[in-house]
């Protein structure tokens, strides 16, 4: 028997992005399809794109874990194949599901890129399946799914994230370093999608496992921490998750910590707005400013980070089997379900089809 029986594939299930200058206009139509985003802020998210050539990171770094994950699997006597699909770009998840009907897989067990729980980053995924089902034929072929829970609290996340929080600070100058402030950093969400969710719990919980971590590396105590947010879109009449990692930097005291290192644990690998929202505008707002500046790496392709996800399929499955394997999870919110309950990281906006909830 597989050690990852009952399931006979892993789905990838990401974001998806342009891969060059003609892609970025159809990719953003892809994006916002439906949604009220300003055409002033589609011009701009566009000459992010524009700027690194049409090309955003997250296909490569999606290829990059997979061949991670299949090396890890293969030195681990894990038999299970992987395949990939894409809510907003090729492959699209809808051809990836008919592929794997069209291969015989009957059941396959799903891993989502994004860590934490909101509409974007769990309902959402869920309804990209439900339609995908539909439309690919996969659903009739026979083809069943499940996914993997919220992993934002598992160690081989957030362990990851210290060493490079370290790291990032190792990069200061000697002089400013134990003063640093730490500026965690994730995605914004329009307010009432925060509160639909556990989001921001969950990036609370994040932050303070790292800052502790960091703490007992370094043995300062007694660091600044931060939580703030990037991307913003939307309307201006519509409140968002704040404070926006510029403004802070803006508004912090001239007697404020003397210099910052951004920790993005909102994304899993480089995405455009680690590459763009960070390493540029944040950046350059950190050089104008004066203020020593250092950005901590995301967990991306790290080994622990792999094993996690493999650790991840493992329990996924034995609970699929029946078992009760005791799940790896940090902090105190308590492991999220597999299953999600109703009315879990809804959207009042928008009420879809969805798969692998109780609604
Ligand atoms: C919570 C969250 C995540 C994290 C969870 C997850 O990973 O899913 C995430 C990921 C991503 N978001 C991405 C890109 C974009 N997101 C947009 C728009 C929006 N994101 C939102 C939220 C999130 N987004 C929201 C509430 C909107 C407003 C419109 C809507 O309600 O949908 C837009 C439209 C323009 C704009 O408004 O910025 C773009 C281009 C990329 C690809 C990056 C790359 O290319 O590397 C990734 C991984
Ligand atoms: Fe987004």
């Amino acid at each position: 028997m597989s050690l990852a029986s009952p399931y006979d594939a892993l789905l990838l299930l990401s974001f998806g992005g342009p891969e060059g200058p003609e892609d970025v206009v159809p990719f953003l139509e892809n994006v916002t399809r439906g949604r009220a985003i300003p055409k002033e802020r589609l011009v701009e998210v566009g000459a992010h794109y524009f700027h690194f050539g049409g090309v955003s990171p997250i296909n490569g770094q999606n290829r990059a874990l997979i061949a991670a994950l299949e090396r890890d699997f293969a030195g681990q006597g894990l038999d299970l194949p992987i395949y990939w699909g894409n809510r907003n770009w090729d492959p699209y998840v809808a051809d990836t599901l008919a592929q794997m009907a069209a291969d015989g897989v009957r059941r396959a067990v799903v891993f989502v890129t994004s860590a934490y729980s909101s509409y974007s980053g769990c309902r959402q995924y869920r309804e990209d399946l439900a339609a995908a089902m539909e439309s690919g034929g996969a659903g009739s072929a026979g083809l069943s799914l499940d996914r993997i829970r919220a992993y934002y609290d598992h160690p081989g996340f957030v362990e990851p994230m210290i060493r490079s929080t370290v790291d990032a600070l190792g990069a200061l100058d000697a002089s400013v370093r134990d003063a640093a402030e730490l500026v965690f950093v994730t995605h914004s969400l329009p307010l009432v999608l925060a509160e639909s969710s556990l989001y921001v719990e969950q990036h609370r919980t994040v932050a303070h496992l790292v800052a502790q971590g960091v703490e007992l590396a370094t043995g300062v105590s007694g660091r600044v921490s931060t939580l703030t947010y990037c991307s913003r879109s939307g309307p201006p009449s519509q409140p968002w998750l704040e404070p926006d990692i510029g403004d802070h930097l803006c508004e912090r005291s001239a007697q404020g910590p003397a210099a910052a290192v951004a920790v993005p644990i909102g994304f899993v690998s480089d995405h455009m707005e680690v590459v763009y929202d960070l390493d540029t505008e944040a950046a350059e707002t950190a050089a104008k400013l004066a203020l020593p500046f250092a950005r901590a790496a995301t967990v991306g392709t790290d080994p622990q980070f792999v094993a996690a996800i493999r650790d991840l399929v493992l329990e996924r499955a034995a609970r699929a089997r029946g078992e009760q394997p005791r799940p790896k999870a940090l902090g105190s919110l308590g492991v999220m379900p597999d299953v999600c309950r109703a009315g879990c990281c809804a959207n009042p906006r928008a009420h879809r089809p969805a798969l692998c909830g109780s609604d």
